[in-house]
C-alpha cells in the first residue's frame, strides 16, 4: 500500500493534482471536504463564532478520509492530517479559539491521532508540498471563485492568507512523518500545460522511486501500479 498526501495554502493547487496525480499513477483520489462542508460559510462569515467548530468538522472528516484511505490499495489524498493543527493554531493566534476550545481541540487531535498510530499504516509514504506565493495563491482563489474566500467579502482576508502562508514554511520544514517534497506551484501550471503536467509527475515519479515506492524502470507506459 502507498499513500501520498499532498500539503499548501488554500488555493495551491492540491485538489486539482490530486486528481492529475492519482489518474497518472492509476490510484484513488481523497478530496476533502468543501463544497459539501456546511460549517465553511459559516465560518468565513463569523470566524470567531465558528472556528472551533469548522475545526472539529474538518479533523472528522479527515479522520474518516484517512480510514477509507486505509481499505484501498494505494491513493493520493488532498491535505494531510498534519496541517490540520497549523489552521487551529493560526486561528488561537488571532483571538478565534477560547482557551478551553484551546485544550479540548488539542486533547481530541491527540487522541485521534493515537487511533492512527494502531492502523496498518500510521504516516503517508510521501507528502508533496505545494509551494506558492501570495500572489499566485490569490489568483487561484479568484480563478476557482468560491464568494466566501474572496478578498472583497471580508478585509480581512488578506492578512489571514499573509499569516497562513507564514504559517505554512515552518510547518513544512520540521514535518518529519514520512519522506517530503516540494513543488513550485508558482512556476508550473500543471493545470493547463501539458508540458508542466509532465515535469510535475517526472518530479514526484523521480521522489516515489528515489523512497522505494516505484521500481526503478518504471515509466507510465509500462503502466504498473505503484509498489506495496
Ligand atoms: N499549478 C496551477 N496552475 C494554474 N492553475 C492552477 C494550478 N493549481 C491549481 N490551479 C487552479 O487554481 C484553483 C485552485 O486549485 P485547487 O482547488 O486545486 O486548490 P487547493 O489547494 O485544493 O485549494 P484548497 O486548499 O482551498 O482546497 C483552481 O481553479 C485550479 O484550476
Ligand atoms: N479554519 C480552517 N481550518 C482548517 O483546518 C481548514 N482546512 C481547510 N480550511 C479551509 C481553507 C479553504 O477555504 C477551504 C478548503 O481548503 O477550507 C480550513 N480552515
Amino acid at each position: 500500500m502507498t499513500v501520498i498526501v499532498l500539503s499548501g495554502p488554500i488555493g495551491a493547487g492540491k485538489s486539482s493534482l490530486t486528481g492529475i496525480l492519482s489518474n497518472y499513477l492509476g490510484t484513488k483520489p481523497f478530496y476533502e471536504s468543501v463544497d459539501d462542508n456546511p460549517v465553511l460559510p459559516l465560518f468565513y462569515a463569523d470566524p470567531k463564532k465558528y472556528a472551533f467548530l469548522l475545526q472539529v468538522y474538518f479533523l472528522n472528516t479527515r479522520f474518516h478520509s484517512i480510514k477509507d484511505a486505509l481499505t484501498e490499495d494505494n491513493n493520493v489524498l488532498d491535505r494531510s492530517i498534519y496541517e490540520d493543527a497549523l489552521f487551529f493554531q493560526m486561528n488561537a493566534d488571532i483571538g478565534r479559539a477560547t482557551p478551553e476550545e484551546v485544550d479540548t481541540y488539542y486533547e481530541l487531535l491527540h487522541n485521534m491521532m493515537g487511533e492512527l498510530d494502531r492502523m496498518p499504516k500510521k504516516n503517508p509514504d510521501l507528502l508533496v508540498h505545494i509551494n506558492v506565493s501570495y500572489d499566485t495563491m490569490i489568483k487561484r482563489i479568484q480563478k476557482r471563485g468560491r464568494p466566501y474566500e474572496q478578498l472583497s467579502y471580508d478585509s480581512t482576508l488578506e492578512d489571514y492568507y499573509k499569516r497562513l502562508l507564514r504559517y505554512y514554511k515552518p510547518w513544512y520544514e520540521k514535518y518529519d512523518y514520512s519522506p517530503k517534497m516540494e513543488i513550485d506551484g508558482d512556476k508550473y501550471d500543471f493545470m493547463s500545460s501539458e508540458e508542466d503536467r509532465e515535469v510535475v509527475l517526472d518530479q514526484i515519479v523521480d521522489k516515489l522511486k528515489e523512497v522505494g515506492k516505484l521500481p526503478m524502470d518504471w515509466n507510465k507506459s509500462t503502466d504498473i501500479q505503484i509498489e506495496a
